[in-house]
């Protein structure tokens, strides 16, 4: 157990991590975070503790995250799920999930252009409409936003998010990434524990809870600091963890 009563990794888990406000401390910009030295280091060994199963659930896109953790390229849900790869690398059914019509970037960019400080980040499978630097806009930003996922809420939703509102598939969850990762080695048969910081983090949570897991939220588990949740992982790639028996895959 660490000083803030986390119990340390297992040996029979399969870790879910979440990156922005978990892995990394938030940013004035999505391009500013910054990947701390020996981050990557501590979750190829705590991976490798793990028998390959840690996985990385974010909202950012597969190729950011990959840029992002570089040499890595670790197993997970991208763009809140819409993006999967497995442990042998392999990506999920492409068409799987819609992307969004290409006029939504076109006018969230005319919108943006006349209030200095917003930011838009496109994604393959969603748009991300930052007001961190601008938050005066927020309320025209989410009408902005809500305007253009109501054109198509059957496969689309507005998604609160830290200092911004995202508009995301309605099939692409964390909880889908959990689900699918869980279903082939290595992770099948462990013990699911999803650490995130953020609303989007519950879906994910939710579902390891529904496979006998559990989920550590950054806020309440890791005294709302990134730096716990890394040195939380630097300890299990540097020790010998607890083994437990794995349930036959
Ligand atoms: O699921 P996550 O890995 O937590 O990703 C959620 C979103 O994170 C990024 O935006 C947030 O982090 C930025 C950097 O700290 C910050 O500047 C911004 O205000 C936050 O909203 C990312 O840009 C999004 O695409 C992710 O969906």
């Amino acid at each position: 157990m660490t000083s803030l009563g986390v119990p340390e990794i297992e040996a029979g888990w399969a870790l879910f991590l979440d990156l922005d406000g978990t892995l990394l401390d938030i940013a004035p910009r999505p391009d500013a975070v910054v990947v701390p030295a020996g981050l990557t280091g501590a979750l190829a060994g705590a991976a490798a503790r793990l028998g390959g199963a840690l996985a990385v659930v974010s909202g950012r896109a597969r190729a950011t995250v990959d840029a992002l953790l570089a040499p890595l390229t670790l197993p997970g849900g991208f763009g809140h799920g819409a993006e999967l790869r497995d442990a042998a690398g392999r990506l999920g059914e492409p068409g799987a999930v819609p992307a969004p019509p290409p006029h939504w970037a076109r006018a969230l960019e005319a919108f943006a252009a006349t209030r200095p400080g917003l930011l838009l980040e496109c994604k393959p499978h969603g748009l991300a409409l930052h007001y961190r630097a601008a938050p005066d806009h927020a309320a025209a930003a989410r009408a902005a936003m809500a305007a253009l996922a109501a054109e198509a809420a059957r496969d689309f939703e507005l998604l609160p998010a830290h200092m911004a509102f995202e508009i995301r598939p309605r099939v692409a969850t964390k909880a889908r990434a959990v689900a699918a990762l869980m279903a082939a080695p290595p992770f099948r048969g462990r013990r699911p524990v999803f650490v995130g910081d953020d609303v989007t983090d519950e879906d994910g949570m939710a579902e390891a809870r529904r496979r006998g897991g559990f989920g550590l939220h950054v806020g309440r588990d890791f005294a709302g600091d990134p730096a716990e949740v890394r040195a939380w992982l630097a300890r299990a790639a540097d020790a010998r963890m607890t083994e437990a028996p794995l349930a036959q895959s």
